[in-house]
């Protein structure tokens, strides 16, 4: 290759190469120049922000300056008056400190001149008026003399009025029973309509007529107070010492609870509708006002005796709500029934004890029957126990003198002074709540007698229906097995009644809970509480059987109860069918019912006769439990219905006795045994006797059969039955009689109305192949 052609090539790449760097070069300026003006534009719009800042800065300074002048101006103008004020109180303090060094001295002088005048009359009273002093002090021991004369003859006042107080009461009787019927009300008319009975079972048949073997009768047209005022008596007697109990008794929807809380309807919560519970509560706090020198506190507890458990209603959750919480009845050593752990509320008025009890009866448990839509199951028992404490005479005489003694000893010292003795003692002896707090030094005896603990008890029993009238099944039926039970428990008052040696109170919870208020001087009040209707007139007279057994009670002062007797009262039937039943009641107080044939055989023993029954026709009924004297009480209200007319041809038939019981003992002690009881057909239905109306009502056909035959007095129950009759086995056993040892007869010759001669039997049949 030539060597110039090497050279033009060589420079011309390196003209190429300069040529690409101007490229280059010219367009970094050009980039340059762009970024140049872009960083102008920049530039630009920041002088403008700038300018903007600087212009906003300078109205907020304006705005700020302005600002600052109207702080300035509102609030120098009060500060400047405050500053006056202060000015102004700080002279007010200046002239109130001088006036207090003023007074100060002023009082400093006039109790130097007091003092001075008190050495003057205290010399003057010393030396010329000796004797004044002696007299004075010789008035004041005689008129406390005539003080303490003054209070004995009080407190001898206040027992001879507490004795005869509580002699009427027991001249009244001890046990008292009053009956209450309430007036028709539209839901008898509903049962009526419902009922098998036929439409009269709504006829009124039972009236208040008179007195004669209850304590007092109230009819319809009576008010709770005029029933309060025959209860308020035995109040005095609580704040005297005495236990007492007032328990309303009888059939659902009779009025227990209307009688002992009042109506429960919302729109019925006047006073004059309260029942004895308010009533005896609002009495209470009266009498207890009434008694300034005794010292009284008041404790509440209520419980309820459901299914034969006992509920604390008064206890409380965690959360401070109630809750029912079941509790357990015993017997002290001392022989109080206690309930440890229940819950008592301090109470200081009535309205105290009605606000928890409005709480409790939220809890407590209801359930429609047929007969009563809003039925209470449970047994109630609101127990108001008052602690009371007299002051000690014996220790207030004490207190006196030795106050006696202080103020001779400190006459010469300054008397008038806040701390000295005279004073001090006197208030401490004032506000003595208690001995523990007593100012005595000296050994003296304490300034409160010991606490007397009494007890009110106030009890809405559950209603004594049947099963039948209630129309209840299930859950319910068990519910009304239970308070039947408690209630023919209550027939430890016919235990009382016929003074035999064991009653037995702790078979049930309910008369555990009130033994205190059935036996010794205890004042015990039964309000029967009985529908006025033909519908519930065999509960009527159950009820009315309950109250005459009741009545006979005879504790500590039985000549008085007989004197009570004769001039009290009772509750008669009457109306159309009241002739009828007179001469039923006259048969069922005197006796001469029509009875069945027999012949009597010669017997080995002069304790059992040997009968032998003609074959007759009876009518039966049969219940199966395991309690005796209730599954009588059922069968007997069941064909006490069917004589009654509830039959197909609707007649009545003429009552008969005796009423038998064949009892055929379940297997083992839980088991149920059957109880058949039937009552003699009359002659004139021997025959042909009306068919019953229920499938539980059945006839019997008795061909004619031998018994051994053991009878005894007073009210039979199933206790007194058994002991009768393990009495007849052993007689007969020891003869070498042949019998069967079950099923046996129980036989009762009496209603409830007869209270004397009264005759029961036990039989034993005799097994066939005896001569
Ligand atoms: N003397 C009376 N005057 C007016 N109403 C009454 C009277 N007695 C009861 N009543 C009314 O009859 C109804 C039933 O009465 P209550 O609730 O007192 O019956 P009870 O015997 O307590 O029934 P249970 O045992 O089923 O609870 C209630 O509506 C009540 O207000």
């Amino acid at each position: 290759m030539p060597h110039f052609l090497k050279r033009d090539q060589i420079f011309a790449h390196q003209v190429h190469l300069l040529e690409h760097k101007l490229r280059s070069k010219e367009e970094r300026i050009l980039e340059l120049e762009t970024e140049t003006a872009l960083l102008h534009l920049r530039l630009a719009e920041c002088m403008g922000k700038l300018r903007r800042d600087q212009e906003e800065d300078v109205i907020l300074a304006k705005r700020h300056c302005q600002h600052q002048g109207n702080v300035q101006k509102s609030t120098l103008v009060p500060l400047a008056k405050l500053l006056s004020h202060v000015q102004a109180l700080k002279k007010d303090l200046r002239n109130v400190f001088a006036a207090y060094v003023g007074l100060a001295t002023e009082l400093e002088n006039q109790s130097k001149q007091l003092s001075e005048w008190m050495g003057i009359i205290s010399r003057a009273v010393q030396s010329d008026q000796a004797g004044d002093t002696q007299r004075l002090q010789a008035q004041v021991a005689s008129l406390e003399h005539s003080l303490q004369e003054e209070k004995e003859r009080h407190r001898v006042e206040r027992m001879r009025r507490r004795e005869i107080h509580n002699t009427l009461i027991e001249l009244r009787g001890n046990i008292r029973v009053h009956c209450r019927v309430r007036p028709l009300l539209p839901f008898d008319h509903i049962q009526s309509s419902l009922s098998t009975n036929g439409p009269s079972s709504s006829e009124v048949v039972v009236q208040a007529v008179s007195d004669y073997l209850i304590n007092r009768v109230h009819g319809p047209e009576d008010a709770q107070d005029a029933v309060f005022e025959e209860v308020k008596p035995l109040l005095t007697s609580l704040l005297d010492g005495y236990n007492v109990c007032i328990m309303a008794y009888g059939q659902t929807g009779s009025g227990k609870t209307y009688s002992m809380i009042g109506s429960q309807d919302e729109d019925c919560t006047h006073p004059e509708q309260e029942g004895i519970i308010p009533k005896a509560a609002k009495e209470l706090f009266k009498l207890i006002s009434g008694k300034p020198a005794e010292r009284h506190t008041v404790e509440v507890s209520m419980v309820e005796v459901y299914n034969n458990e006992l509920m604390d209603l008064l206890a409380k959750d965690e959360d401070g709500a109630a809750v029912g919480v079941k509790r357990e009845v015993i017997t002290t050593s001392t022989g109080i029934s206690e309930v440890p752990c229940l819950t008592y509320e301090l109470v200081h008025s009535s309205a105290e004890v009605m606000q928890l009890l409005s709480a409790v009866l939220r809890l407590r448990a209801h359930s429609p029957t047929l007969v009563h839509r809003d039925s209470s199951r449970s047994h109630l028992v609101v127990t108001l126990t008052v602690t009371s404490r007299n002051p000690n005479p014996q220790a207030l005489t004490h207190r006196l003198q030795s106050v006696r003694q202080n103020v001779q000893r400190g006459s010469q010292k300054q008397w008038w002074s806040p701390r000295c003795p005279i004073a001090a003692s006197s208030r401490s002896s004032s506000s003595a709540s208690s001995p523990q707090s007593s100012p005595c030094h000296s050994p003296c005896p304490p300034s409160w007698q010991e606490p007397l603990r009494t007890k009110l008890q106030l009890v809405d029993l559950a209603g004594s229906e049947c099963a039948g009238t209630s129309g209840v099944s299930g859950a319910a039926l068990w519910e009304s097995s239970c308070i039947n039970r408690s209630l023919s428990a209550l027939s430890v008052l016919g235990a009382l009644a016929e003074q035999r040696p064991h009653v037995p109170y702790r078979n049930s919870k309910l008369t555990h809970l009130l033994q205190d208020s059935i036996v010794g001087d205890a004042k015990l009040l039964v309000m029967l509480c009985v529908s006025p209707t033909q519908h519930f007139l065999s509960e009527t007279l159950q009820s009315l059987g309950f109250g005459y057994r009741t009545r006979q009670i005879q504790r500590d002062t039985p000549h008085r109860r007989n004197a009570g007797l004769k001039r009290n009262s009772a509750v008669l039937l009457s109306q159309e069918t009241g002739e009828k039943m007179l001469r039923a009641m006259g048969k069922m107080v005197f006796g001469g019912f029509e009875n069945p044939k027999y012949t009597t055989q010669k017997s080995k023993g002069d304790d059992y006769e040997v009968r032998t029954y003609h074959t007759t026709q009876w009518v039966s009924t049969t219940v199966s439990g395991p309690e005796q004297d209730e599954a009588l009480s059922t069968g007997f209200r069941r064909l006490f219905k069917y004589i009654q007319g509830n039959n197909e041809k609707q007649v009545t038939v003429d009552m008969t006795s005796p009423v038998t019981c064949l009892v055929n003992p379940g297997e083992g002690p839980t088991c149920e045994s059957s109880f058949t009881v039937s009552f003699y057909l009359p002659e004139e239905h021997q025959a042909e006797p009306p068919k019953p109306s229920i499938p539980e009502i059945f006839f019997e056909n008795r061909k004619e059969f031998t018994v051994f035959v053991r009878t005894f007095g007073g009210f039979a129950n199933s206790q007194n039955t058994s002991e009768e009759l393990l009495k007849l086995i052993e007689s007969l056993k020891r003869d070498g009689m042949r019998f069967k040892e079950a099923p046996y007869y129980r036989v009762g010759y009496d209603s409830p109305f007869k209270l004397v001669n009264r005759r029961n039997e036990v039989w034993l049949i005799q097994e066939e192949g005896q001569e």
